[in-house]
């Protein structure tokens, strides 16, 4: 567990940029430290590899005071990723992965065998591994950071706005990816984004902050969605934290209704939908079983019948569902 205890950071020129902060990050967990530009979301962050150093208060990992210990091998023991990745743009992208691991004295070898396996872990093509960074598109940089902040194996890995600078077809890849590997690797991340949806998708813990540095709410997100902790926390969460808390709203059997003729299919794979020309509507988005009702939901209003189709991991249709289903789900 890191702990945050009356944490003040105060800049030279008179900056309260965190005010009497205190909170407590759980270990093994995705938390996310979210809020307006300027709301102390990084320099919160870098407290805690003491890149930055905090004025008062007390920052501590399983009860020590990160203080007590020599800050270089504090760092090193924390893996850290930024925006645009912060590569090395002199070595390649193996190089870049093995920096720490040979830093700490592992030997040559054991630090490239390692990177080459992160590099696949992350979904990065290990043909990639001789090329420099500005050979790579953003996307592949940013797996790369990650990679390189795993390579030591640390406990904790703090990730700013990492996934910011790629376009949001990209970001989604890399969310669902980070959380992938979150599933095998269970380390205790702190992430900082100003991007509510990404907050709520990938936090277990999600820190609100206000300018000033100062904590709003912290909670999981649906307790954030449902009980905002007042007017700030409300007009950050938005206009749509009810269809966004439908997130964590998984009914448990949604009754599906027996696919219907007008639904083309290939090998069992939905194509589109007949209307009686030659061409096909789009399908819309589709829904498996046991995904959110906002997953359901999505796949009811994006379907140009207003039927939302429900495929298997295989993603052949099994069945569909309409809005009345839908409503009445909700409803229940
Ligand atoms: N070196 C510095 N000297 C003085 N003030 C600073 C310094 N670094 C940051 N600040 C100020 O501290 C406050 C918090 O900055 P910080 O970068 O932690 O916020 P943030 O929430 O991460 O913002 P953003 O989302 O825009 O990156 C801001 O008012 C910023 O201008």
């Amino acid at each position: 567990m890191i702990e945050f205890e009356d944490v003040t950071k105060r800049y030279p020129d008179g900056t309260v940029a965190v005010d009497k902060l205190s909170l407590r990050i759980p270990s093994n967990q995705i938390t996310v430290f979210v809020g307006p530009s300027g709301c102390g979301k990084t320099t919160s962050l870098r407290m805690i590899n003491r890149t930055i150093e905090r004025t008062s208060g007390t920052i501590s990992i399983d009860g020590d005071d990160i203080n007590g210990r020599d800050a270089v091998t504090l760092r090193r023991g924390i893996g850290y990723v930024i925006q645009n990745a912060g590569l090395f743009p002199h070595k390649t992208v193996v190089d870049n992965v093995a920096t720490v691991p040979k830093l700490i004295g592992w030997d040559k070898r054991k630090a490239h065998d390692t990177a080459m396996e992160l590099l696949e872990r992350v979904g990065l093509d290990v043909k990639l591994a001789e090329r420099y960074p500005a050979q790579l598109s953003g996307g592949q940089q940013q797996r790369v950071g990650v990679a390189r902040a795993l390579a030591a194996d640390p406990a904790i890995m703090l990730m700013d706005e990492p996934f910011s600078a790629v376009d949001p077809i990209v970001r989604h890849q890399l969310q669902e990816e980070l959380l992938r590997l979150q599933r095998d690797i269970g380390k205790t991340i702190v992430f900082v984004t100003h991007d509510i949806d990404e907050a709520i998708k990938l936090g277990d813990n999600v820190a609100v902050l206000r300018v000033g540095g100062k904590l709003a709410q912290f909670a999981p997100p649906a307790e954030l969605l449902a009980n905002p902790a007042d007017e700030f926390v409300r007009g950050f969460v938005g206009q749509d934290r009810g269809y966004r808390a439908l997130t964590f709203v998984h009914p448990e059997e949604l009754p599906v209704k027996p696919l219907p003729d007008e639904l083309a299919l290939q090998d069992g794979v939905p194509l589109g939908w007949r209307n009686g020309s030659e061409e096909l509507l789009p399908v819309g988005a589709v829904f498996k079983r046991g995904d959110s009702l906002r997953a359901a939901l999505d796949a009811v209003l994006t379907s140009p019948t207003g039927c939302g189709v429900c495929v298997d991991d295989d993603g052949k249709a099994v069945g569909v569902i309409d809005q009345a289903t839908v409503a009445e789900a909700l409803r229940s």
